[in-house]
């Protein structure tokens, strides 16, 4: 295997840990927070593996200060955190909560007070539950609630906050819970889906206009989950599948972004369940980005028949995702050949494998083997020219894994649920070396 080290990295390049506000805070209906989506989601029966919530996840919202400690001990110079919508505003439009922003004001100060650079992102998936009520995404009126909401949170951060991301993994929020049902709202309904994938965009370019006008300093771009897809053979049928799976799940988000524009070949595909789009919608979703967020987990092996293939010479994660290194490069290269690009950032990259605790240790090595070759592969594609800026660990601790609730662990830190403890796995103690490492004299 690769060892790599800090010298296979740029001397810009930073290094950081990612969570999500509804994964760790918890304090779901403290200082005035109003209920999300997922509040809603884990109180319907068999929507969450083992029937848990976010109500009180890792307890964050309380432990913040000992979480900033933790991070910093890590040696990373960056958190990428998210703001829970109902936090900031209660029914998702209208009334601002002081409260929520506060607690997001004392989270900034702190990272800074550390050292650490924040990294926000303003929607990670918890829609304050009043505007499902009234259609959620698939309501082209969230994209501009959701405009307003970025204000709110960006005139009181302002540029203490370096980089604002309006969204994380639009797929994930549209098609994942509109169209296929796992997550909230678990709706099944394509048509709904692809018309909440188009009003995230809109709110992403809505919500860019804002920053831009409110924090003309800060650096603006948005996040996607992104696949490596592979053919399962070499047949045209399965080539053709593969070139469809790559249309709808990566270039149905990516081209509107980079080229303001849907693909051609999924748009007809679609048929009567294309989403409305008025005239200046895609103008307003291509405004240029700062930067690309890109999550990377695993590649998709992909044949006519639409069964997802396991090649039996790889080995799984504890999600059932193959271990793919070489599709990071793959689809970095690929991204670099096929769009004009921002800067890119990894902004998250991660495994969850069965953690035991020893005592006061996980030896995980699963984790760092998956953290490792991964980040090589990162290296290479820099190598080859792709500008990657960065590299974000998901997660930093173990947390609410949506639809599978706390029974996967993703956490370079583990979290013993039952007291609130956090404990370094052998994974947080590798990646600390990496990150923590001085720069070389170059
Ligand atoms: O499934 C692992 C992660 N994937 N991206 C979004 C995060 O919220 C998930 O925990």
């Amino acid at each position: 295997m690769t060892i790599i080290t800090r010298k296979d990295f740029p001397e810009y390049f930073t290094f950081g840990v990612a969570t999500s506000s509804y994964q760790i805070e918890g304090a779901t209906s403290a200082d005035g927070r109003g209920p999300s989506i997922w509040d809603t989601f884990c109180r319907e029966p068999g929507r969450i593996s083992d029937g848990s919530s976010g109500d009180v996840a890792c307890d964050h919202y309380h432990r913040w200060e000992e979480d900033l400690e933790l991070i910093s001990s890590l040696g990373v110079q960056a958190y990428r955190f998210s703001v829970a919508w109902p936090r900031v505003q209660p029914t998702g439009s209208g009334d601002i909560n002081p409260l929520g922003l506060d607690f997001y004001e004392r989270l900034v100060d702190g990272m800074l007070e550390r050292g650490l650079d924040p990294y926000l992102t303003l929607y990670h998936w918890d829609l304050p539950q009043p505007l499902q009520d009234v259609g959620g995404w698939a309501n082209r009126d969230t994209a501009y609630h959701f405009a307003e909401y970025a204000r709110a949170v960006a005139e009181r951060l302002g540029e203490r906050v370096k980089s604002y991301a309006t969204l994380n993994e639009p797929w994930c929020s549209s098609i994942l819970s509109y169209q296929i049902g796992e997550h909230a709202p678990g709706l099944r309904n394509r048509k709904l889906a692809l018309a909440a994938a188009h009003h995230l965009l809109l709110g992403h370019g809505e919500a860019v206009k804002v920053l831009r006008e409110v924090v003309p300093g800060a650096a603006i771009g948005t996040v996607l989950n992104l696949n490596a897809i592979t053919p399962a053979t070499s047949s045209e049928q399965d080539a053709a599948a593969a070139r469809f799976e790559d249309g709808a799940f990566n270039r149905w988000f990516l081209d509107p972004l980079l080229r303001g524009e849907y693909p051609a070949d999924v748009w007809e595909a679609y048929g009567d369940d294309v989403p409305q789009v008025q005239p200046d919608d895609l103008e307003t979703i291509r405004q240029p980005i700062d930067f690309l967020g890109v999550n990377y987990y695993s590649r998709s092996v992909v044949s006519a028949d639409g069964q997802q293939q396991r090649p039996s010479d790889s080995s799984y994660t504890d999600m059932g995702w193959e271990v793919y290194p070489q599709g990071l490069s793959d689809l970095l290269l690929r991204l670099k050949a096929d769009y004009t690009l921002p800067p890119i950032y990894i902004t998250e990259n991660g495994a969850a494998y069965k953690d035991t605790l020893e005592g006061s240790a996980v030896h995980d090595a699963e984790r760092v083997a998956y953290l490792q070759t991964h980040l090589a592969e990162v290296a290479s594609a820099v190598r080859q020219g792709v500008k990657v800026n960065g590299y974000f660990a998901w997660s930093l601790m173990d947390n609410f894994e949506w639809a599978h609730g706390y029974s996967k662990r993703f956490g370079l830190v583990y979290v013993d649920y039952g007291d609130q403890q956090r404990i370094l796995k052998d994974s947080a103690l590798w990646y600390r070396g990496l990150a923590g490492a001085k720069v070389p004299e170059l």
